[in-house]
């Protein structure tokens, strides 16, 4: 019987890597002949698998680069425009742009400086130089000089050059082969409805990408169910005609894990278990001179734990570079505390506020996709570090080119829909601007925009006291930062409610009589100061509402918690209740502002902002399709500060 493994080990990454390159090394992995004929025509992007000469000179003979007369250039040397030279027939002849020059010429007179008589003479007022305008035999290239190196990636100019001197089949890189086998008896295919526990496969597309960018012929299996027999079976197979398996999930110590066990039994298991972070349970493991890596089944796992095993080997057996847009310098944010002994790779969002390159820890679940979608970067912690502090320079591998982060608004603060509706528009235009935006709160917002680490903040801070939004905050925690307030809108807040309100829910009240469950925002967050508003004015207080301490960060994450039936109710505004088709009661109307630095008013990416926001009617016809907006103030100053 196949077992369960419990024991994944802790390999450090160096032994990890060193081991299983060496296996790599054994069993001929890099030394494998990687060749096929491929003809010319169908070879763009493929990678030459050897120098390539040419076959014949280009061009294969003399020929006249000018419409006009060839002539011996030694009959004109007496020719001026005082004393022009004329000759007879027999000592010129006419040729075009590309004709072979005759025998016994050596030099080409342009038509427009020929002169014809009647007698089929010609007339020449110039003296010509040998061979002018005539290109000669092998000017471009010639017989057996070098067209490209072994190693290039073909582009179109090179397939004319090779074409031109007769080059018509030539030896590139076979792609090796790869499979990747997902696994798990809850994967169903993304086109079906997922019951409770199922899960669509999609880190096969993923890693099959991935695979497939860094010049692998990848393929996709059907999703292996949790049964060491069908798990056995793949593998073999897989391992007989690929030359390259990524086995993905099973890979750590659950009742259904059956990955290293198996491997085992019809294979070496180099490694199970490296002290990385995530990724820690990828096995390592050979069948029969085949090498297939056993990826963890969390997305994030897998696509980084494949960049750091399977990238380096597909890098040295086709002795490509694939750091694909390199590394930057960029400085943190905010500290990331790493366990020591771990290599850790974090998520990186990056934005350049002013003159600096902030560097942002993006999300950290090993199920985030969109962690890695919309993530900028990577940070590796080395074993030996304990994390990076904040202000601390640090070198970031990026996931996306320097000008896509240079043309990256940073917006951190408080979350609203309309923010999607912006960053779409703002990616529409050209150049494109993008928009980073980190959804911390108000009170988060104003930090930022006190630590010069945003260009702008969302706003919605209500004062007890005053009963105005956002100038108070200001005045108080940014006293002396020149700055504009400018209003994005207004909008409703209420508690959202399953569909049809089963609960009969009027308000805050009813939430404690039923003993009904609530989510709650973050603190910081201005809806979370509304709530405490909105209570204390009922005097309720917090112990007396169940799920008070059960936080969210957006009003989406909340709208989810209401759909799904974890929450009776939350807080939040009618745009996202009418997203995911929930009831909603509203309590009051807030004002929503972006809190923009004077320093950054001026910046191309600020000014694209404020000018859809101020003039572009469609963009204010799709937020109040939205539901729940009033855009009175749109666009206008509510305050200065300079
Ligand atoms: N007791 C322990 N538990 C876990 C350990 C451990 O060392 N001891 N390691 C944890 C770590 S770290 C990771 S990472 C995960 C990896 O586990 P598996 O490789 O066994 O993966 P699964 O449990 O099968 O799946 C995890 C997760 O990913 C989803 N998944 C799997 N395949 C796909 C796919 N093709 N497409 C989309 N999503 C997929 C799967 O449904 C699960 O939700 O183990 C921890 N536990
Ligand atoms: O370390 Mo696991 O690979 O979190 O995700």
């Amino acid at each position: 019987m196949t077992m369960r493994n419990i024991y994944v080990k802790n390999t450090p990454l160096a032994e990890a890597r060193k081991k299983w390159h060496s296996a790599l090394s054994a069993c001929g992995f890099y030394t494998k002949v990687l060749t096929e004929t491929v003809s010319v025509d169908d070879c763009l992007g493929r990678i030459t698998a050897e120098p390539i000469f040419a076959h014949r000179s280009s061009p294969a003979h003399n020929a006249s680069a000018m419409d006009g007369i060839s002539v011996n250039f030694a009959d004109l040397a007496a020719a001026s425009e005082a004393s022009p030279v004329i000759l007879p027939p027999e000592k010129f002849q006419q040729v075009n742009t590309g004709n072979a020059i005759p025998e016994g010429f050596n030099a080409v007179v342009m038509i427009e400086d020929v002169h014809f008589l009647d007698n089929g003479g010609a007339q020449l007022h110039m003296p010509a130089t040998p061979w002018q305008h005539i290109r000669t035999i092998g000017e471009d290239i010639v017989a057996t000089e070098l067209i490209l190196p072994e190693g290039h990636r073909i582009r179109p100019i090179d397939q004319g050059a090779m074409l031109a001197t007769g080059v018509t089949t030539i030896p590139v890189q076979r792609k090796p082969k790869a499979t990747v086998i997902p696994t798990g008896s809850e994967l169903i295919q993304p086109d079906a409805a997922p019951k409770p526990g199922e899960i669509i496969e999609f880190n096969s597309r993923i890693l099959a990408g991935y695979l497939q960018d860094w010049g692998a012929d990848a393929h996709r299996h059907k999703p292996v169910q949790d049964d060491p027999d069908l798990l056995r079976a793949a593998l073999k197979k897989a391992a007989a005609e690929n030359d390259l398996v990524v086995l993905n999930a099973g890979a750590s110590a659950g009742t259904r894990d059956y990955s290293a066990s198996v491997l085992a039994e019809i294979g070496d298991v180099i490694v199970h278990g490296v002290a990385i972070k995530p990724g820690k349970p990828v096995i390592l493991a050979i069948i029969d001179n085949t090498p297939v890596v056993g990826l963890p089944g969390y997305p994030v796992s897998a696509v980084l734990t494949m960049r750091i095993f399977v990238k380096e080997m597909l890098a040295k057996l086709l002795n490509h570079d694939l750091d694909q847009h390199g590394h930057i310098e960029a400085t943190m944010s905010r500290p990331v505390h790493s366990a020591m002994g771990v290599d850790e790779f974090v998520r990186i969002t990056l934005g350049r506020v002013g003159q600096t390159l902030m560097a942002t820890p993006a999300g950290k679940g090993a199920g985030a996709v969109m962690s890695l979608v919309r993530g900028d970067g990577l940070l590796t912690i080395p074993a030996g570090n304990e994390g990076v502090g904040a202000g601390e320079k640090v070198s970031i591998e990026l996931l996306r080119p320097k000008a896509e982060v240079d043309a990256t608004l940073v917006f951190i603060g408080s979350h609203d829909n309309i923010l999607d509706l912006m960053a779409n528009q703002l990616h529409r235009e050209k150049p494109f601007t993008r928009i980073s935006s980190a959804h911390v709160g108000s009170m988060g917002g104003i930090m930022a925009i006190r630590r010069n680490e945003a260009h702008m903040a969302g706003c919605h801070l209500l004062d007890e006291a005053t009963g105005e939004y956002n100038i108070p905050f200001i005045k108080r925690l940014l006293p002396n930062v020149p700055l504009q307030l400018i209003n994005l809108c207004y909008r409703e807040q209420g508690l959202m409610l399953a569909k049809g309100n089963p609960h009969n829910i009027s308000g805050f009240s009813d939430m404690v009589n039923r003993n009904l469950m609530f989510i709650n925002r973050q603190g910081g967050a201005g809806t979370r100061l509304l709530t405490d508003k909105v209570m204390g004015d009922l005097g309720i207080p917090p112990e007396q509402l169940a799920g008070y301490d059960h936080e969210e960060y957006t009003h989406m994450s909340v709208a989810a918690a209401v759909a799904s039936g974890s929450a009776d109710a939350g807080m939040g505004i009618r745009a996202a209740a009418m997203a995911l088709g929930l009831d909603f009661v509203p309590v009051t109307e807030e004002r929503y502002d972006l809190i923009i630095p004077a320093l950054f008013i001026k910046d191309p990416k600020v000014i694209k902002v404020l000018e859809l926001i101020r003039t572009n009617t469609m963009f204010h016809q799709k937020i109040l399709a939205l539901g729940g907006y009033d855009l009175r103030d749109i666009g206008q100053i509510m305050y200065q500060q300079n």
